[in-house]
């Protein structure tokens, strides 16, 4: 789709299912090459990143198969070592494959992920990791070679300087099949990498303290295939939550791990909006005056940097003055020029947005610039003042399953262009 059109001013009212993670589906994909047998993953979610890392698999020379929300991957005997920029470019979780295809095969050479719009995002803590471990690091024509040499990868002490998710996991992957313990310090303690653990544990890998910031890994010689199902996604149920709000409207909202979305709720409690812990889920009850709030994004369990757009989209009808830190990644602000665009007071100085609220936003054509930015922009129509046009949608389609669909149901007055 390339664009979605938005006529806003309906409170959205019903249920909507959450889907799988993303970001948990995504390194347990990569994670399937430690395997010598076949695994099935359940509740899987329909989104363009999860097609490409299955495509960054079948390359290696895994067959994947789909059917509905079952994904069946049986891994190759002996994987291919090399995986191209082609699809680097297009999705960097596929550098999560480095950490799995070292240990499965002593050997992996992967391009360089290049910077993207909220970020730089180095993998210097990625690489530092499979260093620890012994893998001898080339870098050159774009690319990291990483080899584990004669002895193959043993388990070491691994401090992390920050506690990157992709880092963590990428390590976890690794140690899981080196020789004896490895230790990461500072590790992410994100539902994610929590996932991926589970995941390891279930094939038969041995991994504690995951969830918290030591993690203790002791390496196997084989991991097996086994059925695993994925958690759901946190950021899918937290701007559903803001969907909610934004507009509100009453929305029960399924499938989500209330603990995984604390930091959310909580703020969304501090402005002022109900939300209620039901049996099948969380209902989010908006309201037309609610207060403004501070937030400052961090590493989990603090405030998820995925939901800060969509954080700030809520803020610009908030009554008084919000402010956002964002401390995770450093260019994390492309949507407040067009949050702008549609009649949003927002100023920023470094890396602290101050949010003026309430305004009566305004419909206007805007664009997505990077998955969340998008999202926060069709919330953004959704209680606008007239229609809103947002374009770039492709960036939408790699985190949100079916959003179009989810959110008609929901009664928004939306649509798309093909
Ligand atoms: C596929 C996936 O799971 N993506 C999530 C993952 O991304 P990702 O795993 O890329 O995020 P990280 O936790 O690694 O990055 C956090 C910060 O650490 C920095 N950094 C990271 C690695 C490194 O080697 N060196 C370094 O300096 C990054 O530039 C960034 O500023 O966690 C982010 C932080 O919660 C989320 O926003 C992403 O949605
Ligand atoms: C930044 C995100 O994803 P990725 O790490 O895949 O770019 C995100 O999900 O918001």
């Amino acid at each position: 789709m390339k664009k979605l059109y938005i006529r806003g001013g309906r409170p959205l009212s019903g249920t909507v299912r959450v889907s799988g993670s993303k970001n948990a589906v995504l390194p347990i994909i990569a994670a399937c090459l430690l395997s010598t047998s076949p695994c099935t993953l359940e509740d899987i979610p329909n989104l363009a990143d999860v097609d490409t890392i299955c495509l960054v698999l079948e390359h290696l020379g895994a067959q994947v198969k789909r059917d509905g929300t079952t994904l069946v991957i049986i891994p190759p005997q002996k994987p291919k070592t090399e995986a191209p920029y082609e699809f680097v470019r297009q999705m960097r979780a596929s550098f999560l494959v480095i950490g799995p295809l070292l240990a499965r095969t002593g050997l992996a050479s992967i391009s360089l992920p290049g910077g993207c719009a909220i970020g730089s995002r180095p993998v210097d803590l990625h690489l530092k990791g499979l260093h620890m471990l012994g893998a001898r690091i080339e870098h050159g024509y774009g690319s990291i070679r990483a080899e584990a040499g004669k002895y193959g990868l043993r388990g070491n002490r691994i401090y992390l300087d920050f506690p990157s998710v992709g880092a963590t996991e990428n390590i976890i992957m690794a140690a899981s099949l080196a020789e004896g313990q490895t230790v990461i310090e500072n590790a992410a303690e994100e539902p994610e990498v929590v996932d991926l653990a589970n995941f390891i544990c279930a094939m038969g890998g041995k991994i504690k303290g995951a969830g918290t910031k030591v993690v203790k890994i002791t390496g196997v010689r084989e991991l097996k295939g086994v059925t695993h199902t994925v958690i759901p996604d946190r950021i899918e149920a937290g701007t559903y939550l803001v969907a909610g709000a934004i507009t509100g409207g009453n929305i029960l909202v399924e499938n989500v791990i209330a603990d995984h979305v604390k930091p959310v709720l909580a703020k969304l409690l501090e402005m002022g909006i109900d939300v209620y812990e039901e049996q099948d889920g969380l209902r989010v009850i908006g309201r037309k005056d609610y207060r403004a709030v501070d937030v400052k994004t961090m590493p989990y369990p603090g405030f998820p940097t995925d939901m800060q757009p969509q954080m700030m989209a809520l803020m610009t009808c908030a009554r008084g003055t919000s402010i956002i830190t964002e401390t995770v990644f450093e260019n994390r602000f492309m949507h407040i020029s067009e949050l702008k665009r549609m009649g949003a007071r927002i100023k920023t100085v470094g890396r602290n947005a101050v949010i003026q609220g309430p305004v009566a936003l305004s419909g206007a054509s805007v664009k997505a610039t990077d998955l969340r930015a998008g999202a926060a922009l069709v919330l953004a129509g959704l209680c606008a003042e007239g229609n809103t046009e947002v374009s770039n949608i492709y960036h939408i389609e790699r985190g949100y399953e079916n959003l179009l669909g989810k959110l008609q149901s929901l009664g928004a007055d939306i649509w798309g262009q093909a």
